[in-house]
């Protein structure tokens, strides 16, 4: 079956599950080259097989809120494609959890993670759980809760979860705990634990200072660098703040974070006292508008970033959050690099609209891959019982992230994406990616 065919079955299997076939689409078009090139590909049905998720596990969790009512929400665990290694995804918490979802999320990771190098395959996981109001206990209770449904089908040599959106380092610890009393193993079953019981240091950083190590490479691709250029950043979570702050550490200015309520515009720019603030003002649940009471600056109500001159985007929030409209404020106001920091952030009309202004942009599958990329250096740990240091994960990091630029950049040129300088990252993170799950599928014939 030809891609376009393989499109039409998913289109016609999966009518609702738009951010899925959003993905897939995108991941079609730009591999096309390669797959043209390579025929044994289409006799092994490559494609048809890497759209349709090695299982989709989905299952119901009881819980009792603080009035001990019971409470029911659904859970789900994607094991996309392991031919890589074992499946590896982060688990998220958020009321707009679908399958769906849960399959655009799992089927980018396939090839992010094939993108790092590392041993990994790609997956994902949540619930329509929302965090958002919960105490402390009803948090640990949803989580111990989770974990027990979810135990059955992981294991450190299977399926290897994480964070993502609402699960952060206190949800981890809590499903590793449950894990460990169900099973009685201490394996590094999930990653982004505690340091000091398993976690990796520089996990909690490694996504947002990933994204910005890209960044740098794709300005020196330009003979640019990152000094004195004034960036845009959507989201105030993991992502969204870390990256903030490796801007700041770079001599980047940092003129924004937001979230669903509105954007912090601060023209003089966010600085680490600023930035540690946010991060004690999101971890107690607070209002980001507070920080203009403290720092000044501008509270947005209700608005977006993406109005407000600057050099630099970083959209770091959710999937979908920069639409068409936005995409042409960002071409409006000069922006010259967009870096998907959270997965999926552009529409398909926003990418193709940057594309056409040929503003630089970075897929979230290569830029935003050095989180998990850090996930897996934490899973090698866990395997020889040793823990590295801080300096030692960063080097690799800083290393992973400009392998994946180099290797984009390189895939671009050769199947003839590089235009006069203008380098398609889209094309060439897809095209190594699945070229590097496709042929370990060929070597496998028609198991996995
Ligand atoms: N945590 C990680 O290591 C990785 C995360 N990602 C992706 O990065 C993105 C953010 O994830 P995290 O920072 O981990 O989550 P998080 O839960 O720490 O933060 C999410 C932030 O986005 C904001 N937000 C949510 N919906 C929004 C909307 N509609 N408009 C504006 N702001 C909104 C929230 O208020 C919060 O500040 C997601 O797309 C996630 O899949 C990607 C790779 C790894
Ligand atoms: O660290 C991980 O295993 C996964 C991180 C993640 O969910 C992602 O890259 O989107």
């Amino acid at each position: 079956m030809s891609i376009s065919d393989a499109i039409k079955k998913i289109e016609a299997q999966y009518p609702h599950q738009s951010e899925f076939i959003q993905a897939v689409k995108e991941v079609a078009v730009t591999i096309k080259p390669l797959y043209d090139a390579h025929p044994e590909y289409e006799t092994l049905k490559i494609f048809e097989r890497l759209v349709e998720p090695d299982r989709v596990v989905a299952f119901r969790i009881n819980w009792e809120n603080d009035k001990g009512e019971v409470q029911v929400n659904r859970g789900w665990r994607v094991q996309f494609n392991n031919s890589l290694g074992p499946y590896k995804g982060g688990l998220r918490f958020h009321p707009t959890v679908t399958e769906s979802v849960l399959k655009f999320l799992g089927f980018e990771q396939i090839f992010k993670n094939a993108l790092t190098g590392l041993p990994i395959g790609g997956g994902k996981g949540g619930s329509d759980f929302n965090p958002k109001g919960k105490s402390e206990f009803e948090i640990r209770r949803f989580c111990y809760a989770f974990m027990r449904e979810l135990y059955h089908y992981v294991n450190k040599d299977i399926d290897v979860p994480a964070g993502d959106i609402g699960v952060g380092g206190r949800e981890v610890s809590y499903m590793y705990a449950m894990y460990k009393n169900l099973t009685r193993e201490s394996t590094g079953v999930i990653t982004g634990k505690g340091v000091g019981f398993g976690g990796s240091l520089m996990r909690t950083e490694a996504t947002g200072y990933g994204a910005v190590y890209f960044l740098e490479s794709m300005l020196a691709a330009q003979n640019d660098n990152i000094k004195g250029k004034k960036v845009l950043v959507s989201g105030a979570g993991n992502v969204s703040l870390h990256a903030a702050e490796k801007v700041c550490m770079l001599g980047g200015m940092v003129l924004t974070v937001s979230d669903s309520q509105g954007t912090l515009y601060d023209e003089k720019g966010l600085n680490q006292e600023r930035i540690d603030w946010l991060k004690a003002q999101k971890a107690q649940s607070k209002p980001l508008a507070d920080y203009v009471d403290v720092f000044g600056g501008e509270w947005l109500a209700k608005q977006k970033p993406w109005h407000i001159k600057a050099d630099i985007a970083i959209p770091s929030a959710t999937q979908n959050e920069v639409d068409e409209a936005d995409a042409k404020l960002l071409v409006d106001n000069g922006i010259k690099y967009v870096v998907e920091g959270a997965n999926m952030p552009l529409t398909a009309d926003a990418i193709d609209y940057i594309r056409l202004y040929h503003v630089h942009y970075a897929p979230g599958k290569a830029a935003n891959a050095g989180g998990v990329a850090v996930s897996a250096l934490e899973m090698s740990q866990n395997s020889v019982r040793q823990y590295q240091t801080f300096e030692e994960i960063d080097e690799r990091l800083k290393c992973i992230m400009k392998n994946i630029h180099d290797s984009a950049a390189e895939a671009s040129e050769k199947y003839g994406q590089t235009d006069n300088g203008y380098i398609d990252y889209m094309a060439g993170a897809n095209i190594v990616g699945f070229k590097r799950v496709a042929d370990a599928l060929v070597a496998y014939g028609i198991l996995n």
